[in-house]
């Protein structure tokens, strides 16, 4: 998408320094900066910091790594020992670890000679599907909006919710959550967008950053705000990413997710969740009891960051000094709070079947394992 006038991806290959260049997400919405990413250390310190975040993304950053591991020594010892440093990054979104195996499996079948440039296009392979798999949940999600926008009257906007930042940013273009928003704003829908804050890492913040670019009306709220404007009328859908979705639709995504969503089943509205397949983890079905939850660092919960008026980035204190903060950094969503499931391939009921149906092949893969 567009930053000031220019076509971005989130990250992208520099093919004369060779080597990867990413958005380092950790100043935004405030600065804007690009980070080349050298080393396999390099690779895991902008997973684990969060520089590139999202599921998606990490998958994407993730396949670039193996690329670069192959390219120092494409022995499978090497490449066994990358893919163990790069899957303990993150636990939670399972993209990094489709996107590690995929690529370990892809190069372990090949001589050694071959590995380090089958690597780099696997890479950009898995880069490029990723956009066109958002582009595609877009023109599904639209279908949806468009139904919605045709019940109002008076040209009245239709009224989403979003949690987190499922934008752009946390894919290669587009977002997952964002991209049917991108699609109905630009056929002409009118469209209002509530964006949740998302504490304690403000990734809302990267939302409005991303919707205000692109010209979409948004309004910036606290994550305590979504029950209340449920409650009152104002909120025509919900729509969200994931970081993680079961075998039968449970939807693992950043903490908050599954307050909105008992929100939403009590004052029937629509919850959606966008989701490109890479995100199914076949081999789960209770995400409550299986899927691994991040606990990631207090300080984040007891300091907030921002700009000061002097127009540089601190971050502040808001509890007493010595305080302990507890940071779980996702939840779940079980699937009987989904209204359905919006995919490259079509939208489905968040349940085995609805999934099974979109994605039979993948179905009968995790039959036979
Ligand atoms: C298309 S992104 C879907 C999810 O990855 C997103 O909603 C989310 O929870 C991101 O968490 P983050 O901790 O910022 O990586």
């Amino acid at each position: 998408m567009k930053v000031n006038g220019t076509h971005y991806r989130s990250l992208w290959w520099d093919a004369e320094k060779a080597a990867l260049q990413i958005i380092d997400q950790r100043w935004l919405p405030h600065d804007f900066r690009v980070q080349q990413v050298d080393t396999l250390e390099d690779y895991a310190e902008a997973i684990v910091e969060m520089r590139v975040r999202g599921a998606p993304l990490i998958g994407a950053t993730a396949a670039y790594g193996m690329a670069l591991a192959a390219r120092l020594d494409p022995s499978t010892a090497h490449l066994d020992k990358a893919w163990a440093f790069l899957d303990k990054t993150r636990p939670t979104a399972i993209n990094l670890r489709w996107a590690l195996n995929r690529c370990r499996t892809h190069l372990l079948a090949l001589p050694e000679d071959q590995r380090a440039e089958a690597a780099l296009r696997l890479a950009h392979e898995i880069a490029d599907e990723d956009v066109e798999i958002n582009r595609s949940i877009g023109l599904n999600g639209l279908e949806i909006i468009r139904k919605i926008a045709d019940g109002k009257t008076n040209g009245e906007p239709v009224r989403l919710l979003t949690h987190c930042n499922a934008g752009w940013l946390a894919t290669v273009d587009w977002g997952t959550a964002t991209s049917p928003i991108y699609q109905a704003h630009d056929a002409g829908i009118p469209i209002h967008v509530w964006v949740d804050e998302t504490r304690p890492r403000n990734q809302g913040a990267l939302t409005s950053w991303e919707l205000g670019s692109h010209g979409v009306p948004h309004t910036y709220i606290t994550d305590n705000a979504g029950g209340h404007l449920m409650q009152h009328g104002l909120v025509d859908m919900v729509i969200v990413g994931t970081d993680r979705t079961t075998r039968r639709g449970d939807v693992c995504n950043k903490i908050g997710t599954y307050l909105k969503a008992l929100a939403a089943r009590a004052n029937n509205v629509p919850f959606y969740v966008a989701l490109p397949s890479p995100t199914i983890d076949w081999t789960v079905t209770d995400g409550v009891s299986e899927i691994p939850i991040e606990e990631r660092s207090a300080r984040e919960v007891t300091h907030i960051q921002g700009v000061n008026d002097a127009g540089e980035i601190v971050q502040v204190q808001v509890t007493p000094r010595g305080t302990p903060g507890g940071n779980p950094a996702f939840d779940v969503t079980p699937n009987h709070l989904v209204t359905g499931l919006i995919t490259e391939r079509g939208v489905c009921a968040a349940t085995p079947e609805g999934l099974d149906g979109l994605f039979p092949e993948q179905a009968r893969i995790a039959e036979r394992a």
